[in-house]
């Protein structure tokens, strides 16, 4: 059995859309740490958070991303995932974790044709172009500090996982 692959990075960098092909060409279950809350409470996001203010969904957050916790499984997190150090600090010695790195303007791009607001309540009440650009402010060194990898998440997903694909057998040769 191999060790969980966790892939973090802000809003609409493709963390669930990338993380359940890399899945499927690994032969390795899929988890979002979304998905199992949402499924779990069955509630929305927009509704925890609404109810129990950002502080109690970040909580929810961290109990999620050690529930999905398992071996073979790639992990899609939450773009808030690295806020909590000790969330980083699990993710490290738990598995491999990659950074999908993109430019604010093409996750604005993307999260302003497809924006799930149940999903994805604001983080800041300001326009997306302008909020994404203020999340990667904040958080960019977070997800570089994380990571074991990073990679070019402008690209197509056939691409990423590609790309995904070459660097995880490269780390395992080496
Ligand atoms: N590499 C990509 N190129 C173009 N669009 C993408 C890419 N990855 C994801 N998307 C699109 O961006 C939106 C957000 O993707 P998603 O996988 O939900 O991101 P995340 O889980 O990181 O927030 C979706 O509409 C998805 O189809
Ligand atoms: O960036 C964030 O703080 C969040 C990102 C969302 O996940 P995605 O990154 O999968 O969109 C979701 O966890 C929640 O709305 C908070
Ligand atoms: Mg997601």
């Amino acid at each position: 059995m191999s060790l969980p692959i966790y892939l973090i990075g802000a809003r609409g960098c493709g963390k669930t859309t990338v993380g359940m092909a890399l899945s499927q060409a690994l032969g390795y279950a899929f988890s979002d740490t979304d998905h199992f809350l949402q499924q779990s409470t069955q509630r929305t996001v927009a509704d925890i958070v609404a109810t129990e203010g950002w502080d109690g969904f970040r909580q929810r957050e961290t109990q999620s991303l050690m529930a999905v916790t398992a071996s073979s499984t790639v992990i899609a997190t939450g773009g808030g995932m690295v806020l909590a150090e000790g969330n980083c600090d699990f993710m490290r010695e738990h598995g491999t974790v990659i950074y999908l790195n993109a430019e604010a303007k093409v996750l604005a791009a993307r999260l302003e044709a497809y924006p799930e607001q149940e999903q994805r309540p604001t983080l800041t009440g300001r326009p997306i172009a302008d909020e994404m650009v203020e999340v990667l402010s904040q958080r960019d060194r977070l997800y570089h500090q994380a990571a074991h990898h990073v990679i070019n998440a402008m690209q197509t997903p056939e691409q990423v996982v590609r790309q995904l694909l070459q660097t995880l057998s490269l780390a395992r040769a080496s």
